[in-house]
């Protein structure tokens, strides 16, 4: 089998005496879409945590293409190629979508902040900025002021910004948060094309979108995995029925 560009072994994080995190061994490969499911309080934003290094594990490890990043922060993460979107927008309003971007540019090529105003201007990191725009489809919105997009729009910006990262895997908290029922239909279709850039490990409650999307799915309950397969086999699962989806699912 390939290998993962992502795993996790066995991470476990508790807080006094709850088990958030449960040996948590969970694998991302090339391509894929694995989501991972379970209910309010599950642990799902501890595990997202400890894979971009907010939070450090009691136990176990991450490795990200074969390499050991448990240790890492998490800028020397987005840096090796994880790169988490959605948890909180970082997009300047009153600048365009072109700026914005190239801002993200910058960043990937380690510039520093205050010289950000003359980077606008610099051509090869506008090219890599409006390569990433077209890649989220977003081209015809360079001159766009930020303000100005839709929710979803934004949500394309921001993944633009961690195309110009060039990410080996994307982290995704609950990208169909807020977003009306056409707005979720149009980001699925989105997140499905978005894979060949990079797979996404996806933590979402809008099972709809899950459902479509995802390759495998891994079901978190009290910190633990109770079953990770396809869709059908989840669906299939007599402990995940009982757990989370309830009977009729
Ligand atoms: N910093 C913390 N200190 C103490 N307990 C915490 C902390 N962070 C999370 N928890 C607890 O750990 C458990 C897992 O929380 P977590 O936020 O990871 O769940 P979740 O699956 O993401 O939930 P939701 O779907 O509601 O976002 C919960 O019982 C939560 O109250």
């Amino acid at each position: 089998m390939t290998n993962p560009i992502l795993a996790t072994h066995g991470i476990t994080k508790t807080f006094g005496a709850l088990k958030a995190c449960d040996k948590v061994s969970i694998e991302l490969r090339p391509g894929e879409i694995h989501a991972v499911i379970g209910p309010n309080g599950a642990g799902k934003s501890t595990l997202i945590k400890q894979i971009c290094g907010n939070l450090t594990p009691d136990a176990g490890r991450i490795e990200l293409l074969g390499r050991d990043v448990t240790g890492l922060s998490t800028q020397a993460r987005a840096g090796a190629g994880l790169a988490r979107t959605f948890q909180v927008s970082a997009l300047a309003m009153e600048d365009t979508a072109l700026q914005n971007v190239t801002l993200g540019a910058l960043g990937a090529r380690g510039g520093a902040f205050s010289m950000f105003r003359s980077a606008l201007n610099n051509s090869a990191l506008r090219s890599t900025a409006m390569d990433a725009l077209g890649r989220v489809g977003l081209a015809d919105q360079a001159a766009t002021r930020t303000a100005e997009l839709s929710h979803g729009q934004r949500r394309q910006l921001e993944i633009a910004v961690a195309l110009t990262l060039k990410p080996k895997a994307f982290i995704m908290d609950e990208p169909m948060a807020g977003m009306g029922a056409e707005g979720s239909k149009r980001m699925t279709g989105f997140l499905d094309r978005l894979r060949e850039q990079a797979p996404i490990l996806l933590v979402e409650h809008d099972m709809d979108a899950v459902f479509a999307l995802a390759d495998r799915l891994s079901v978190l309950v009290y910190g633990k995995i109770i079953a990770t397969g396809t869709v059908a086999e989840i669906r299939a699962n007599a402990q995940v029925r009982h757990a989370y989806l309830g009977g009729d699912a």
